[in-house]
């Protein structure tokens, strides 16, 4: 016997029994050490010397044990310190993350109840860090890493989101592509760091612009981007997109090989899913980009929409 306790003495984590007035029946070195007292808690009530932390879980998880004879775990995830334990020394010194097991015994006929504890800080650490660290490849992973707005795999997930969102609430969504005019000749005779300086002047424009308002945007790849327009129908997209021609224009970025103007252009092309008809991610995309083509074709610098050009299409 005398050599358990002694093993429990050394021990890194805490070991304490309760007897069924909540008395301290037994703890180890370790876990008084760790309390916030220089007293023996042998022999003390515990929730009288704490009487903080009655009606807390850990209060219950005892009374459970004691009462029911039912075994708890008291994960930090739910519970990250239930007992005013401390690590460290001085300014260092800080309450630590816990992991309670809390165990009924039987013993003599007599209930009692043990409660281990492990210091459990440096997992949660860990696992914060391991968290934060998913979240910063997940946001990479997401993100143009020229322009920082969203690229065209977080686009397509965006889209099936509004699709689907669409489609439940019977709202409409509509979705605008557009393409830098005459774009490789800006790169051939500015060259090709001024070429990606405006594809950033132009993302900037449609964060600042548009983001805030609940319009999502995204580089589809090359010197082409998307906007997407939830609960929005054509009228709206179709006016945003002009807009939006208007503003690239005014942003006064020049492009002296330009056929079309003396600054940077762009070409639309609008497509909408109606609150009534079905509509696939695949035929969304290919109607803007098809409206977004016959803009190119039609002169450049201007906004076509599709649902007209289909129409009026043989
Ligand atoms: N600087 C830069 N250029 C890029 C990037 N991605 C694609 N490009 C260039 O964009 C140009 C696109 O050229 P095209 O597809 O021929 O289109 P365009 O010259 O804009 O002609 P239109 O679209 O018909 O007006 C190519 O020269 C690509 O090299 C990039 O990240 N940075």
């Amino acid at each position: 016997m005398q050599l358990f306790e002694r093993a429990l003495s050394v021990l890194q984590s805490g070991v304490m029994i309760l007897d069924e007035e909540y008395r301290v029946h037994f703890i180890n070195h370790w876990l008084n050490k760790a309390f916030d007292t220089s007293e023996d808690l042998q022999g003390k009530v515990l929730f009288e010397h704490y009487p903080e932390l009655v009606d807390f879980r850990i209060h219950q998880a005892v009374m459970q044990a004691l009462k029911s004879g039912l075994p708890s775990l008291l994960s930090p995830g739910l519970n990250r310190s239930p007992l005013p334990l401390f690590r460290g020394q001085g300014a260092r010194r800080e309450r630590f993350s816990q992991s309670i097991r809390v165990q009924p015994m039987l013993s003599d006929g007599k209930r009692f109840c043990l409660i281990e504890v492990q210091d459990v800080s440096s997992m949660v650490r860990r696992e914060a860090l391991l968290n934060k660290q998913a979240e910063k490849l997940n946001q990479m992973a997401l993100t143009d890493e020229l322009t920082g707005i969203a690229n065209r795999r977080h686009f397509n997930m965006m889209l099936e989101r509004e699709l689907r969102r669409s489609e439940l609430q019977g709202t409409p969504l509509s979705l605008v592509f557009f393409d830098i005019d005459f774009f490789k000749q800006y790169n051939d005779h500015l060259g090709h760091q001024a070429g990606d300086k405006c594809l950033v002047a132009v993302s900037d424009y449609l964060r600042t612009q548009l983001q805030s308002y609940g319009y999502q945007v995204a580089r589809y790849g090359g010197e082409e981007f998307c906007i997407i327009l939830p609960g929005q129908a054509v009228d709206v997209a179709e006016h945003l997109a002009e807009r939006c021609r208007k503003e690239i224009e005014e942003l006064q970025l020049k492009h002296p090989s330009s056929n079309v103007a003396p600054v940077v252009t762009a070409s639309f092309g609008v497509a909408s899913k109606s609150d009534k008809q079905p509509e696939t991610q695949t035929g969304l995309i290919l109607r803007a980009d098809n409206a977004l083509y016959r803009a190119k074709l039609a002169g450049r610098n201007q906004v076509v929409v599709a649902e007209r050009q289909d129409k009026e299409s043989p």
